[in-house]
């Protein structure tokens, strides 16, 4: 019966290990950076492990040890590479392209004076340019909407994914609550029939050695990783594949877009630090070129401040989870945590504790102004030595791969949507609120869709190599 149901949910619920909240960064700090091989997250809410009981896993899922570190190095070693990401500057540049048309289009259309629907436009583009990092160029416009729109999908049922992480019983599980099971099958379903083609495609053209860019893709099918149960070497199966695609192209687009969404808005309401990042672009690109380059943007010290507080303020991944195991000795005040034991560390109290900052609920890129161009800010975030007092990128063995690539990303379309146009507030309904969006798990979206009145700066330029 339902009650007989419930009781036992009750049960099992009740048995789960303890989880322990941090939102305090010196502890924080010192249990993910000091805590030696405090390395494992709790079983993932991934839908590609969930789905596949656990024997698919990407590398936010993989349990720490040599899967794990086979995949991490091919992401970093392939793709996120210094090498290949200068590979893809023209993608970078047609993306920018096609989303300044896209955004001066929606003002047109509006009657010039009208409010245009920035969060569209910045998530589309910055999907395009990870889709074509995963599976390259040419992938028919349509494919890469659905792609986009089952990405969405995906995002919005992990609640229902969370339902099945830990169960006992996951048949009984699936029985019960048979409608998010469905429901996760038929988005992964839909994944397949997306991305196994454009996989095969990258099969059949294969690149050759001195192309200056690979594809995700074309990494993960030339990648040997471990056997299962500690069999021979091997390559990554379909199931496999379609998961790390679908992590790549979630992290890649969601943290990056929702970065950039928080900063237009805070942007919006600082038009004194707009005109500082405009005054600091106009001083090192001259007024007739096309674009702000990669190269200027270490000299931009207004933008980079601007980035670090928007990070700071609204971490656009919520939370880093870690879990005790057998092999960990973690301990705190003096006490070693049981094994077991869930950690959950809030990015956003941490990058606002009231220890470490003043007045840390406002927007004030100054406090960064000590930390000189990009080159030193990536180099301050990745030590983690302490001198931050932050984590947006979470920290230890299991930060985040992506940052250099993240602060490029974010740095070179900021800079060039503030050179393209004036961004002011929408009124009403369409003003800007700066407040997440609580029904979204894990990345941090705003809870009203961003809005904005964009008044272009610059004659339009149609195309661009
Ligand atoms: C603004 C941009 C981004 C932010 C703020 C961000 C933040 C984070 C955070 C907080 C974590 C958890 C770290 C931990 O547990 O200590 C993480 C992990 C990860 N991120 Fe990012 N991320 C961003 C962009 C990206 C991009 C562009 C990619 C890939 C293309 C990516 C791929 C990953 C992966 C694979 C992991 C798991 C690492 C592991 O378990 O070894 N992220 N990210």
């Amino acid at each position: 019966t339902p009650t007989k149901v419930a009781n036992l949910v009750k049960l099992v619920l009740a048995s789960k290990p303890p989880a322990m909240f941090v939102t305090d960064y010196a502890a924080a700090h010192r249990l993910l950076v000091g805590g030696g091989s405090f390395s494992n997250r709790p079983p993932s809410m991934s839908p590609s492990a969930v789905l596949s009981g656990r024997l698919y896993h990407n590398i936010i899922s993989a349990p720490y040890g040599q899967l794990w570190r086979a995949l991490r190095h091919n992401l970093t070693s392939g793709v996120l590479h210094p090498k290949h990401l200068r590979g893809y500057a023209a993608t970078r540049r047609r993306t920018l392209r096609r989303l300044v048309e896209d955004l001066r289009e929606q003002q047109q259309l509006a009657g010039g004076g009208g409010v245009v629907l920035a969060t569209e436009s910045i998530r589309s583009a910055v999907f395009g340019l990870v889709s074509t990092m995963c599976f390259g160029d040419g992938v028919d416009a349509a494919v890469v909407r659905a792609m986009a729109d089952v990405q969405m999908e995906l995002i919005l049922s992990l609640p229902a994914a969370r339902t099945f992480v830990s169960a006992p019983f996951l048949a009984l599980w699936r029985l019960i609550y048979r409608k998010r099971w469905n429901k996760l099958v038929a988005i992964r379903q839909k994944q397949e029939q997306l991305y196994l083609p454009l996989i095969d495609g990258c099969r059949i053209h294969r690149r050759s050695s001195d192309e200056t860019t690979t594809t995700y893709v074309h990494t993960l099918l030339d990648l040997h990783v471990p056997g299962i149960a500690g069999g021979k070497q091997r390559r990554l199966e379909d199931g496999e594949l379609v998961g790390l695609c679908s992590e790549f192209l979630g992290s890649g687009t969601e943290s990056l877009s929702a970065a950039l969404q928080w900063i237009m808005a805070n942007l919006m309401k600082r038009p004194d630090m707009q005109e500082a990042i405009r005054r600091e672009i106009d001083a090192v690109v001259g007024a007739n070129e096309e674009e702000v380059g990669e190269e200027v943007l270490g000299k931009l010290d207004h933008l980079n401040t601007v980035i670090l507080e928007a990070l700071r303020l609204h971490p656009t991944t919520m939370w880093v989870f870690r879990q005790v195991m057998e092999e960990d000795q973690v301990v705190h005040d003096g006490q070693h945590i049981p094994v077991g034991t869930k950690m959950v560390f809030s990015l956003e109290a941490l990058g606002r504790d009231k220890t470490m900052w003043t007045d840390p609920d406002e927007f004030k890129p100054e406090r960064f102004q000590a930390y000189r161009g990009a080159e030193s800010i990536t180099k301050n975030l990745l030590s983690m030595a302490g001198e931050m007092k932050m984590m947006p990128f979470g920290a230890g063995k299991r930060m985040c791969p992506a940052i250099s690539m993240s602060l490029l990303h974010i740095g070179y379309f900021m800079a060039n949507l503030v050179r393209e146009f004036e961004w002011s507030e929408a009124e009403g309904e369409h003003a800007v609120q700066l407040h997440t969006d609580a029904n979204v798990l894990l990345f941090n979206f705003m809870k009203r869709p961003l809005r904005a009145h964009v008044v272009p700066r610059r004659p339009e330029v149609k195309s661009i190599r």
